[in-house]
C-alpha cells in the first residue's frame, strides 16, 4: 500500500487565522450605484447628505386655518377671536400668494405651505367659518401644529453613513430626499463549487452510496446573506485536471470555496490542486479544530481560496469560522456581533486532547437557568447546525467536561428565543405526527432526539415538558412505568410491534414464526443480523430472543430502527430487530416477536402548563388516535378516562 501523506503542519486556529489575513486586504471591494430599488440589503459606500430641507417649507400637520397666535390668545368655545379671511385656501402644494396680517387667517390643508405672517394652525375642528369670518373657539401658541422647514432633516445635513446596510427604512429616507439612486459596495463574487464523484445535485436520482449536494446549498445562501454574490459552478468529479479549470473559472471572482477532498485520503485532489497556486498560495492546511481539522486556506493575488471539509457541519463551521468574515469585510458589511449566553451542560462530554472543540446545542430554559443540550450527530450531520441554538468551545487542552458545568454559549442566532413545548427523548414518527399538529395550533415546538433513556434523564431534571421512551425494565419485562421516579407522570402513548425484519423472497425467513425464524438464523451459515446499541428496548429483546448464541453481526451496534432496515435492505445484514412501521417503509419482511410501549414521561411540575394540556388532549383525541393507528402504531380502542389517563408515582 502506498504511504499516506499526513498533514505536515496543523496549527492552532488562530495562527491559522493570522496566516490567512496577513495576505488579505479585509476592505471592501469597489463600489457601484444602483437604483433605489434595488438597494435593499445592501451596504452604503458613501456618506449620504441632505441636498434638500425636509419638510421643504413651513408645513400645516393639520386641517384648519393659519393665523397668528396672538390673535387668538384668550379665545374660548363661548367667547371666540373673529378673524377675516383672506380669501385664499392653501390645499398642499399651492404657494401662497397672500400675507395673513393681524386679526385675518387663511383656509389650509393638512401638508399645505404656511403663509408669510402666520405663525400657527388651529384646527377646524374649533372653528367656525361663514361670511368671510372665522370664528376661533381655542387659542393657539406659536408654532402650533406647524413643521418649520429642515426640522426633520435640514439642508446639508450628514444622515446616513458609509458602512449602513440599507434596511426599507434607510431606503424611505433616501427617497424623502429626492434621490433616485445610491452609491453601495459592489457585492464580492464568490465562487462555490463541490467535489466528489459521489456527490449528486438535487433533483436528479440518488444512486446507491451517492449524496446530494447540501454544502453548495449551504455555502450558496451563507454567502447572500453574508452580503456576496454567490457564482456557483455545480459538481466536479475527481478528476485533477477537471479541478484545476474549475478553480481557475472560479479565479476569475473575488473568491473561490468548495468543499471536498482535504482530508488526504485516495482520491483528495483538491488541496494537490491548490498546491499549484502562488503569491503565496496554500497558507494553512490543517488547523486544530473540531469540527474542521481539514480546512486548507489559500490565498493568491489577494483573493481568498479555501477549501472546506467534505462533512456537511465541518465545512459550515470551517466557513463561519475564516471565510464568512472575509466576506463580510469585502462586501463592506459591519463585523458580526456574536452574542454569548451562560448555560449548564447537563451531560459530561469528552474531548479530544489537542483540538479545539466547537459542540453545537441546544438551549432548553429551567428553574435553574439555560440547559445546553449536545447536538452531536457527528461532523456528516447536515441537521445539526440549523437545529441548534449555539455552540460552545472546549480548549484543546480539555478531555472532559463534566456534567453540571458552567458553560459559555455562542449563539447561532440573534438572542434565546424559548419554544413553548420540549420534547427530549426517542424519536418516532407518530411523535412528527403530534408535534406537527401542534405546531399548526400555534405551540412552538422544540424535540431534540436524544434516545429513550437522555429523554427520562431530562425530564428527572425537569428539562423537558415531555420525553417519549421506550424502555423496557429487564427485571419485569414491563415498559416504560418501572422505570418513573417520583416527581414523574407517564401519559400512555402507543404500542409499536418489534419484529424481524428481513428481505422479502428470503426463504430462511419466509413464512416463519419468531421462533422458527430465531432458530434458523442462528443456525444457518452466514446468515448475518445487524444488532442494536447496548441500553436500547429492542436490544433488550433481542439478547432475551437469542439466549447465549451470538450470531455474525452481533458486533455491529446500530442506534435506530431505521439503521437496521437499511442495513438489511442494502444487503451488508440478512435480519434485524425493528418495528414494522419501519419494516414497510423500506418494503422488508416482517415477523412479528412482541409490542413494545411507547409512552410519554412529563414532570409533575410541567403537567398544568397550558402546551402540555395542549399535547395530552391531542393525544387523545378521535383525529389523532386515527391517524396514529393510520401509521400502523397500536391503540387500546377506548381512550383511557381522564382522571385514570395518567399514571403517576409518588
Ligand atoms: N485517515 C484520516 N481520515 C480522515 C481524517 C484524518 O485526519 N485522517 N480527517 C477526517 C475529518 S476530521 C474530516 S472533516 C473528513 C473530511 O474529509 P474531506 O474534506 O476529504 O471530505 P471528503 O472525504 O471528500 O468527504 C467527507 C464526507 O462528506 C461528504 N461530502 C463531501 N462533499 C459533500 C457535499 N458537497 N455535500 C454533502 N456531503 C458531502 C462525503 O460524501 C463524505 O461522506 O475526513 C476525515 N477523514
Ligand atoms: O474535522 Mo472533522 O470536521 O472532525 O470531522
Amino acid at each position: 500500500m502506498k504511504p499516506q501523506s499526513q498533514f505536515l503542519d496543523v496549527v492552532t486556529r488562530d495562527e491559522a487565522e493570522r496566516r490567512f489575513r496577513e495576505h488579505l486586504n479585509l476592505a471592501p471591494l469597489g463600489r457601484e450605484t444602483v437604483p433605489l430599488h434595488a438597494a435593499l440589503g445592501r451596504v452604503l459606500a458613501e456618506d449620504v447628505a441632505a441636498p434638500i430641507d425636509v419638510p421643504g417649507f413651513d408645513r400645516s400637520n393639520v386641517d384648519g386655518f393659519a393665523v397668528q397666535a396672538a390673535d387668538t390668545w384668550g379665545a374660548m368655545e363661548e367667547q371666540a377671536r373673529s378673524l377675516a379671511l383672506v380669501g385664499e385656501t392653501l390645499a398642499p402644494g399651492i404657494v401662497p400668494r397672500r400675507e395673513v396680517a393681524h386679526g385675518q387667517a387663511t383656509a389650509i390643508a393638512t401638508g399645505g405651505m404656511l403663509p408669510r405672517g402666520a405663525d400657527a394652525v388651529v384646527m377646524v375642528e374649533h372653528t367656525d367659518a361663514e361670511d368671510g369670518q372665522v370664528q376661533i373657539r381655542r387659542a393657539a401658541i406659536e408654532g402650533e401644529n406647524v413643521s418649520y422647514a429642515g426640522t426633520d432633516i435640514a439642508r446639508g445635513e450628514t444622515v446616513l453613513r458609509a458602512g449602513q446596510p440599507l434596511s426599507s427604512r434607510e431606503i424611505g429616507v433616501l427617497a424623502a430626499l429626492g434621490l433616485a439612486e445610491v452609491g453601495v459596495y459592489r457585492k464580492p463574487r464568490v465562487a462555490i463549487f463541490s467535489t466528489g464523484n459521489e456527490i449528486v445535485a438535487p433533483g436528479a436520482p440518488l444512486p446507491t452510496g451517492a449524496v446530494y449536494d447540501s454544502n453548495a446549498a449551504i455555502i450558496g445562501a451563507a454567502v447572500e446573506e453574508l452580503g456576496g454574490l454567490p457564482v456557483r459552478l455545480g459538481v466536479i468529479p475527481d478528476d485533477e485536471a477537471l479541478l484545476s479549470a474549475a478553480l481557475a473559472r472560479g479565479l476569475e471572482c473575488d473568491a473561490v470555496v468548495f468543499s471536498g477532498g482535504t482530508s488526504k485520503g485516495e482520491g483528495d485532489l483538491s488541496y494537490r490542486v491548490l498546491a499549484a497556486l502562488g503569491d503565496p498560495g496554500i497558507v494553512a492546511h490543517g488547523v486544530a479544530l473540531k469540527p474542521g481539522k481539514p480546512v486548507c486556506l489559500a490565498v493568491t493575488g489577494g483573493k481568498p481560496v479555501v477549501i472546506l471539509p467534505g462533512f456537511p457541519t465541518s465545512a459550515v463551521f470551517t466557513f463561519h469560522e475564516f471565510l464568512a468574515p472575509v466576506i463580510r469585510a469585502f462586501a463592506g458589511q459591519p463585523p458580526e456581533r456574536r452574542e454569548h449566553i451562560a448555560a449548564t451542560l447537563p451531560m459530561r462530554v469528552n474531548s479530544e486532547r489537542g483540538r479545539t472543540e466547537y459542540l453545537l446545542v441546544g438551549l432548553v430554559p429551567t428553574e435553574q437557568g439555560v440547559a445546553a443540550y449536545p447536538m452531536g450527530k457527528g461532523s456528516g450531520s447536515v441537521t445539526t447546525f440549523s437545529s441548534a441554538d449555539g455552540f460552545i468551545t472546549i480548549g484543546q487542552h480539555t478531555e472532559i467536561v463534566d456534567a453540571g458545568a458552567p458553560v459559555q454559549v455562542q449563539l447561532l442566532g440573534q438572542g434565546l428565543d424559548p419554544a413553548d413545548l420540549i420534547f427530549i427523548g426517542s424519536h418516532c414518527v407518530g411523535l412528527d405526527w403530534l408535534t406537527g399538529e401542534l405546531m399548526r395550533q400555534g405551540i412552538r415546538i422544540k424535540a431534540m432526539n436524544v434516545g429513550s433513556t437522555g429523554g427520562l434523564m431530562a425530564a428527572r431534571r425537569g428539562e423537558c415538558d415531555v420525553a417519549g421512551i421506550h424502555l423496557m425494565d429487564p427485571a419485569t419485562g414491563v415498559y416504560n412505568l418501572p422505570l418513573l421516579t417520583p416527581g414523574l407522570d407517564l401519559i400512555p402513548g402507543y404500542g409499536r410491534m418489534q419484529g424481524i425484519v428481513y428481505r422479502p423472497g428470503d426463504a430462511r425467513f419466509e413464512g416463519l414464526d419468531a421462533a422458527a425464524a430465531i432458530a434458523a438464523a442462528t443456525t444457518q451459515p452466514g446468515c448475518t443480523m445487524v444488532n442494536r446499541n447496548a441500553g436500547s428496548g429492542t436490544r433488550i429483546l433481542i439478547d432475551r430472543l437469542l439466549g447465549s448464541a451470538k450470531p455474525p453481526g452481533y458486533g455491529v451496534q446500530t442506534k435506530s430502527h431505521n439503521a437496521v432496515a437499511v442495513a438489511v435492505a442494502q444487503e451488508r445484514a440478512d435480519w434485524g430487530l425493528a418495528i414494522d412501521t419501519v419494516a414497510r417503509q423500506y418494503g422488508l419482511g416482517f415477523i412479528p416477536v412482541q409490542e413494545e410501549r411507547y409512552d410519554f414521561v412529563v414532570p409533575k411540575a410541567r403537567r398544568d402548563r397550558a402546551p402540555v394540556q395542549a399535547f395530552v388532549a391531542l393525544l387523545q383525541s378521535a383525529a389523532a388516535r386515527e391517524a396514529l393507528r393510520g401509521l400502523g402504531f397500536a391503540l387500546t380502542t377506548q381512550p383511557p378516562l381522564p382522571e385514570t389517563r395518567c399514571i403517576s408515582t409518588s
